[in-house]
């Protein structure tokens, strides 16, 4: 594992160094994945790195496990309380389509959940904007599979170091790392609302996921669910469809 770790280290210093960037930044939820990038970014960048702390509905001193992660990896970092931007893109653009009488009460957690990812992604940009940093992604090779982000919102980011690992690859990491075993071993959550977990929302376990994704024979419901995940969120993976260039009738 730590070869593992010296290869991601060194990679991420050269794509900032290919960017001509100053240093890297991630947005740091307190959640496992991000605590691993910024163990990472803190050992390519020891001195131009970057954690960013989010909150959205919640105070900075709530977010203890971003804070431990912080101070785990000796990492600098600055808090943005997002909470009013949220409340206030959220409301206006409710309060409009209502207007419209199109509001679809349905669609909205997801809408809204979704806002939350990209106001982040949108913040992270501006910071990194300002002191020449990438942005860091921490997605990996489970969600990566399954689309399990949210479009230009988490997914929208500059470098995923963390993309081939499966979730037990990134629990072995983060022990090698010495990342808080609190949050190592706590449920998987976007947080994007109340009692949200990873698992739930996929209706299957990450080690399932991980079985599948080493190759092995699993459940064939199961299967078929991820295949179809897979398929249905090939468009979040890829660039922007655009037509093939039109050449008259
Ligand atoms: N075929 C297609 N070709 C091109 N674009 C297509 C498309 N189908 C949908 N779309 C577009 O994609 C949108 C749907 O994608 P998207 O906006 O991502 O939304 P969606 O996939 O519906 O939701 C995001 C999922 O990721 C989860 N998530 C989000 C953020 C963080 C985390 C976490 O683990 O921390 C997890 C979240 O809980 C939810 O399950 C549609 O609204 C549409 O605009
Ligand atoms: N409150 C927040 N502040 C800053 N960044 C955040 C916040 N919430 C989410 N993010 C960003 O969105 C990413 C996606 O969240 P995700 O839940 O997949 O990862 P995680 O929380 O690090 O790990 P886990 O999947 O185990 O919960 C985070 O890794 C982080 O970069
Ligand atoms: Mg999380």
């Amino acid at each position: 594992m730590e070869e593992r770790i010296d290869y991601l280290v060194r990679w991420l210093q050269d794509k900032v160094e290919e960017a001509g960037a100053d240093g890297a930044l991630v947005g740091i939820s307190g959640g496992i994945d991000s605590a691993v990038v910024s163990y990472l970014v803190k050992k390519a960048f020891p001195d131009q790195s970057l954690g960013v702390l989010l909150p959205i509905n919640k105070k900075m001193e709530e977010q203890t496990d971003a804070l431990a992660v912080v101070e785990g990896a000796d990492l600098d970092y600055i808090g943005i309380n997002l909470t009013d931007a949220y409340e206030t893109t959220y409301k206006a653009v409710k309060g409009q389509i209502e207007e419209k009488g199109d509001w679809k009460d349905d669609k909205s957690q997801l809408g809204g959940a979704n806002l939350k990812a990209r106001l982040r992604m949108s913040t992270l940009y501006a910071v990194g904007n300002n002191y020449n940093y990438l942005v860091v992604g921490t997605d990996n090779a489970a969600e990566d599979y399954t689309g399990y982000f949210t479009k230009y919102g988490d997914g929208g980011v500059d470098l995923v170091p963390l993309i081939n690992l499966r979730k037990e690859e990134v629990r072995e990491m983060a022990g090698a790392l010495d990342v808080p075993s609190s949050i190592i071993e706590k449920k998987p959550s976007a947080e994007l609302w109340e009692g949200q977990t990873d698992e739930d929302e996929l209706g299957m376990s990450y080690d399932t996921i991980d079985a599948y994704l080493r190759g092995e024979k699993i459940d064939p419901e199961d299967e078929k669910k991820l295949k179809d995940r897979h398929e249905q969120t090939a468009h979040k993976r890829q660039i922007p469809a655009g037509p093939e260039e039109y050449r008259g009738d």
